[in-house]
């Protein structure tokens, strides 16, 4: 199987198990509680980060946190022409939100910010691996946005979503760390890094 078909299947599968996940909003309760302690989070001036949809860990209580202790919060808008901009958000009111494109919620006012803007983004994910790779709805906007911005990267799962390997092509970018409701974990260097000829 090639690497494009196998990504579909297990784009479905993985889509499947995160729907089955029990208590999506403890979980995600816990997922934020770790973030917070993030020293990358800590330290962060301005955050990008998705509104949930779906079976997705929930973002609202982690931003409204961000909003709270002073930084600023940027989300994704997938335009009308299917391109992928982003937004600034000054609080999190879900009266000021719409629904846009595949069913996101998008601000109803957009203050268009670019890549470059925020240093740290929250990444939603169907499934990823220690090395960092991941799977999302296969339309490419976040290996997209994480090669064009230099921005630490932060995949939000659920524990069930990890997989042992994720096929990955030159255009993958890889993570720099993955929270669950069990804690940060660690993403471990690929083979392919020059880390193991040393
Ligand atoms: N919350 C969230 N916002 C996001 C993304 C995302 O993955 N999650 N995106 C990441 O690229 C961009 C939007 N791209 C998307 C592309 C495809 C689908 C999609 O296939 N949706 C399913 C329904 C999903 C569900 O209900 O769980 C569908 O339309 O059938 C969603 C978003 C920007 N905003
Ligand atoms: N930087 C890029 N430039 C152009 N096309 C890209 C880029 N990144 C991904 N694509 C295209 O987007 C499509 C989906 O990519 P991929 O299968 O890696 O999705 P994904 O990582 O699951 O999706 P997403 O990034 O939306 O979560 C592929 O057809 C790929 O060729």
């Amino acid at each position: 199987m090639d690497i494009r078909a196998t990504k579909r299947y297990l784009r479905r599968e993985l889509l499947a198990r995160r729907a089955q996940v029990e208590d999506r909003a403890v979980r995600s309760a816990q997922i934020a509680h770790h973030v917070l302690a993030l020293p990358a989070f800590q330290a962060a001036y301005a955050i990008h980060c998705y509104l949930a949809i779906g079976s997705e860990v929930e973002t609202a209580y982690l931003i409204s946190a961000a909003l709270t202790q002073g930084k600023a919060v940027v989300v994704p808008v997938v335009t009308d022409d299917g391109r992928l901009r982003h937004s600034w958000i000054r609080d999190i009111d879900m009266a000021d939100f719409t629904t846009g494109s595949h069913g996101t919620l998008i601000p109803r006012r957009i203050i268009p910010a670019l890549p470059g803007d925020w240093d740290l983004t929250f990444v939603p994910l169907l499934g990823f691996d220690r090395q960092g790779y991941r799977i999302g709805y296969g339309k490419g906007y976040y290996d997209q946005l994480l090669g064009a911005a230099t921005t630490y990267a932060v995949g939000l799962a659920f524990q069930a979503q990890e997989c042992p390997f994720i096929p990955h092509e030159p255009h993958d970018r890889r993570l720099d760390l993955v929270v669950t409701e069990e804690g940060v974990g660690e993403i471990v260097a690929s083979p392919s890094l020059p880390l193991l000829s040393l």
